[in-house]
């Protein structure tokens, strides 16, 4: 990438700015909501007391000698960083590391009765069993005789704007919902993206999914249409190994959504049972690799990964994080262009994305000026809007 412009890794050390605000003040309150949410014991709310005051005012500690994951994480910079300050390492290390500790905090790593429950499900349930859910479904019927193409583009901006609905969020920023949404495409490669995936085409895709509940399903949804309109021959789903930032999806949320699928009524079981259908014989399937949680830009992914993804048609990574990942946790300038900073990855590449944190590449000069003449620069955090982006040589601008 000769031409790519310096940027700086992005830290959480400067008072005042969004990643500051969520060691300092999203941490903290998640360890609350975590802590009120399911019946712990003593130890476990002793162990999250103790998270909450390291991760605010403490450095890195090593993991013991028996953790799991222990070599992982020592590859993963834990070498590097033990003794530092969790302000002062990556941003995206610092988070990761935190989802790390709290697991262990409640018992998830086990041995013990709290081995593998969820902190977070309380939270994911609650979401997929709201109201609003059944609404979303329910729309579905209404797409049923709209033209092929138009479904499709409908499903697409229902798993991209699905991307709003973030549990880490709406946690520590209470109304932040409540705010009028400004529903803005700031950058549209859609028409690249479809011709990725085109009626008849017998390719694979490759979708590394973000949150559950309600931008699960939406994902869902859309992998159903692509496999049951031949614009897919066989999809494949990464989701998170292990519980991470609050809502991301594991294989047990994918469960609950399918589920929540095959027990709606009209349109939404039928691609229920598309999806179910499509698993069974193995169209569909689920993947969860360690590095899904890696404290890493997608740069540094390992060779069994990087293989899986330049044998796919395209890879759509959903959500900020991921795009995050995706692009390197840096300060680009926001009109550094998107098939640069991807220029790494080993096959067709699409981002779906609402704007949660500083990151952003690939936006028009005019854009750029048009956001910040009216948000200053709330736009690049406030997930109010979104993008669309591709990289591949069949791109279309
Ligand atoms: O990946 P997602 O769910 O779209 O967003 C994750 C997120 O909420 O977490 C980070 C802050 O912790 C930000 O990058 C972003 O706002």
């Amino acid at each position: 990438m000769p031409d790519t412009p310096f940027a700086p890794v992005i830290l959480g050390d400067e008072p005042g700015s969004f990643p500051h605000s969520v060691l300092a003040e999203r941490h903290p309150a998640i360890i609350r909501q975590v802590q009120g949410a399911l019946p712990y014991g003593p130890a476990q709310h002793r162990a999250l007391d103790e998270l909450l005051k390291n991760c605010t005012e403490g450095t890195v500690e090593p993991l013991p000698a028996d953790a799991p994951d222990r070599d992982l994480w020592q590859a993963w910079g834990l070498t590097a960083y033990a003794g530092r300050s969790w302000y002062d390492v990556p941003w995206l290390w610092s988070e990761s590391w935190f989802y790390r500790r709290l697991l262990d905090a409640v018992g998830w790593f086990g041995p013990g009765a709290w081995q593998g429950i969820d902190p977070f499900r309380p939270f994911k349930r609650a979401e997929l069993d709201a109201p609003q859910t059944d609404e979303e479904l329910a729309a579905l019927d209404e797409l049923r005789d709209l033209p092929e193409q138009e479904r499709a583009r409908a499903l697409l901006h229902g798993s991209l704007w699905g991307n709003r609905a973030d549990l880490g969020f709406r946690l520590s920023a209470e109304g932040a919902e409540a705010r009028d949404p400004a529903p803005a495409l700031v950058d549209d490669d859609s028409e690249a993206l479809w011709s990725l995936l085109p009626p008849a085409g017998r390719g694979t895709l490759v979708l590394v999914a973000d949150n559950a509940g309600r931008e699960l399903v939406p994902d869902l949804l859309l992998i159903a249409h692509l496999l049951a309109e031949g614009r897919a021959a066989r999809a494949v789903l990464h989701v998170k190994p292990h519980p991470y930032y609050v809502s991301d999806a594991t294989t047990a949320d994918v469960v609950d959504a399918l589920h929540r699928l095959r027990a709606a009524c009209g349109a939404a079981a039928e691609y229920g049972r598309v999806l179910w259908s499509a698993l069974a014989d193995g169209r569909l399937t689920v993947r969860a690799h360690p590095f899904s949680c890696a404290p890493l830009p997608y740069g540094d992914m390992p060779q069994d990964l990087r293989a899986e993804f330049a044998a796919a048609t395209l890879t759509v990574f959903k959500g900020d994080l991921n795009y995050r990942r995706l692009v390197g946790d840096r300060m680009w300038p926001p009109t550094t262009p998107f098939a640069e900073v991807t220029g790494y990855f080993p096959g067709p590449v699409a981002a779906l994305r609402t704007l949660k944190s500083d990151v952003v590449t690939g936006l028009s000069a005019a854009t750029e000026a048009a956001l910040v003449a009216a948000e200053a620069q709330r736009w690049r955090t406030n997930g109010t809007h979104a993008l669309i982006q591709v990289s591949s040589d069949l791109q279309v601008k």
